[in-house]
């Protein structure tokens, strides 16, 4: 392992100053498993696999800035987690050859904390907020003029005395993440030059990267395993990386260590991935709707009492995926299963009699597939 990517020769990121909302990309403070993640990051644009549009669009952007000598305008890449934000920051850095500054809207509560990020930066940085919808008000007015006019007031003093001092920054690239654009005010939107939405990625797509990322960890993965690994992995590449890890583990531990098709099944089977990509939450969620809620309509908040979960678990992770897969509608009166969701997990609705309630009832193929 040699750099946050792991794998290879060159170090994109500079070190610089920090403080507790900044985390700098290296080996001792990457949140991620930077033995395995940053081993499997694409590295540059040609590394990113699929999302042809946003590439051509980023890389056009990129390189008219760079061509100018001029920093690029402020990125916002809005999409569900794990379709490559972070790693599409990263590549805008090492792309502009600047450092990555990365830290979270939660983690900016106060203006002060934005401040310290905002005044350390050097010209040509990069300044990652993921999760920027959750930005405090007060550090989110500081943002409009660092990302306006390279300059931020800072207040000095409290009440009737208080004065403010301009403050110049360098110019500085902000590239935004977040999972909910919707949720971002309209000033802050309207700040970013250039708005990508991630979109999940195809089979074929997710295949490429399962044997790409293969390839780097050095597993022997059939094709077609890849292809068995990517249809189960709900359009996210972050989870196509987790199951073949996880298959991994079961080749070696199970088998001789190459993944084929069955060894692939086998392992997914154990994990309770089943072969549209639900796992068990994903099930409960249907389950309950379909069980205890007759398919509904039902509130996001009753179903997530219901399988034990946080609302926006169910919002942010297993609704996108439960809706594109036609599993589940969203209507105004609330979650809605399809016929499709009935046939997968089984079951079907019990004949309505007017008398008795709607029940499901197990079919004679039983609970459904589990992969
Ligand atoms: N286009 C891609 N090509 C190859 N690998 C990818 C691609 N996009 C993502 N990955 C892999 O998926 C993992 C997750 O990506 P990343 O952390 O960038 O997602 P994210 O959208 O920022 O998620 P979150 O918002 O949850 O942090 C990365 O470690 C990387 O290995």
């Amino acid at each position: 392992m040699t750099g946050p990517y792991g794998h290879g020769d060159e170090e994109p990121f500079t070190p610089g100053a920090g403080d507790g909302a900044e985390a700098e990309l290296s080996a001792a403070s990457t949140p991620f498993d930077s033995d395995v993640e940053g081993a499997l990051r694409p590295r540059n644009l040609g590394e990113f696999i699929g999302q042809e549009t946003v590439r051509e669009q980023l890389e056009l952007v990129l390189t008219a800035a760079t061509r100018r000598g001029v920093v690029p305008d402020h990125l916002l890449f809005s999409g569900p987690p794990g379709l490559g934000k972070t790693s599409l920051a990263m590549i805008v850095a090492a792309e502009l050859g600047g450092s990555l500054r990365i830290t979270s809207g939660p983690a900016l509560e106060r203006p002060g904390d934005l401040a310290a990020m905002l005044s350390n930066l050097i010209e040509g940085d990069v300044l990652f907020i993921d999760e920027i919808h959750r930005i405090a008000r007060p550090a989110e007015e500081m943002l409009y003029l660092a990302m306006e006019d390279f300059r931020i007031d800072i207040m000095v003093g409290k009440g009737p005395g208080a004065t403010s001092i301009p403050l110049e920054i360098a110019p500085f690239t902000l590239v935004g993440a977040t999972t909910r654009s919707g949720a971002l005010t309209g000033p802050l939107r309207d700040r970013f030059g250039f708005t990508a939405h991630m979109d999940f990625y195809s089979d074929a797509d997710l295949a490429r990267i399962v044997s790409r990322a293969a390839e780097i960890l050095e597993i022997p993965v059939e094709p077609e395993a890849a292809t068995e690994i990517a249809g189960r992995s709900r359009g996210t590449p972050r989870i196509a990386n987790r199951l073949l890890r996880r298959v991994r583990d079961y080749a070696e531990v199970r088998a001789d260590g190459r993944v084929t098709v069955p060894v692939a099944r086998a392992a997914l089977r154990v994990y309770e991935v089943d072969e549209l990509g639900l796992d068990r939450l994903d099930r409960a969620v249907l389950r309950a709707l379909l069980v205890q809620h007759e398919g509904g309509p039902v509130g996001l908040s009753t179903l997530a009492v219901a399988v034990g979960e946080e609302s926006s678990t169910l919002e942010e992770v297993c609704e996108p995926f439960l809706v594109r897969a036609g599993l589940l509608a969203r209507t105004p009166r609330g979650r809605v299963a399809t016929a499709a969701a009935w046939e997968h997990l089984g079951l079907r609705r019990a004949n309505r009699d007017p008398e008795e309630p709607m029940l499901p009832v197990e079919t004679e193929t039983g609970p459904g597939p589990r992969g």
